[in-house]
């Protein structure tokens, strides 16, 4: 099968923060990555259960059309508790201030410390539609209906954990 090479978009990128160099571009570690990784422009110290919003030093101007979506990077939250309050941040196309990360430590006993240039978080660029909400007086059916919430079933072991309670 012939190659198609990936879809690429130009996203201009300001870096705000440029004190001692450490602000960086959002990079992608490998190729083939979803994130593009984003660095702290502070440092920052978390007891356990404390929150912080942490400048990363960049500003950008996503085409209209996307959205920037900041997620946590799973090997910090497995080694630390590391995690965002508000995941996944939205980045709006016409949001032009600094992206900042609503960090988290969900570490039960560990405080834990990130250094300026730490790379804390990874920023997703993906299409959107804008949708028009219709009011109408029915919507049309559907085979889910209104079921949700666990209507399908199937929950294993928490299901027999649930017997005999509702
Ligand atoms: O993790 C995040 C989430 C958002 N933002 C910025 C970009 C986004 O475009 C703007 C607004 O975000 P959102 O719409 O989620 O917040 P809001 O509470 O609805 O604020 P607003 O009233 O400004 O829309 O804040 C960040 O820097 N980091
Ligand atoms: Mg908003």
């Amino acid at each position: 099968m012939p190659e198609t090479p990936p879809p690429e978009l130009d996203v201009p990128v300001l870096l705000t923060d440029l004190g001692d160099g450490s602000a960086a571009l959002p990079r992608y570690a490998l190729p083939g990555d979803a994130g593009a990784d984003l660095t702290a422009a502070e440092d920052v110290e978390l007891a356990p259960f404390q929150r912080a919003l942490v400048g990363t030093g960049v500003a950008v101007a996503i085409p209209e059309g996307y959205a920037g979506f900041v997620h946590p990077r799973s090997g910090l939250a497995h080694r630390l508790g590391l995690s965002m309050v508000n995941a996944p941040g939205t980045i709006d196309a016409g949001y032009r201030g600094e992206i900042k990360v609503n960090l988290i430590n969900l570490d039960p006993t560990s405080s834990l410390t990130l250094r300026r240039g730490d790379r804390i978080a990874q920023l997703v660029v993906q299409p959107v539609v804008r949708a028009r909400f219709v009011p109408v007086a029915e919507l049309p059916g559907s085979e889910r209906g209104a079921g949700g919430h666990g209507s399908t079933g199937g929950h294993g072991s928490v299901d027999t954990l649930l017997e005999g309670r509702i």
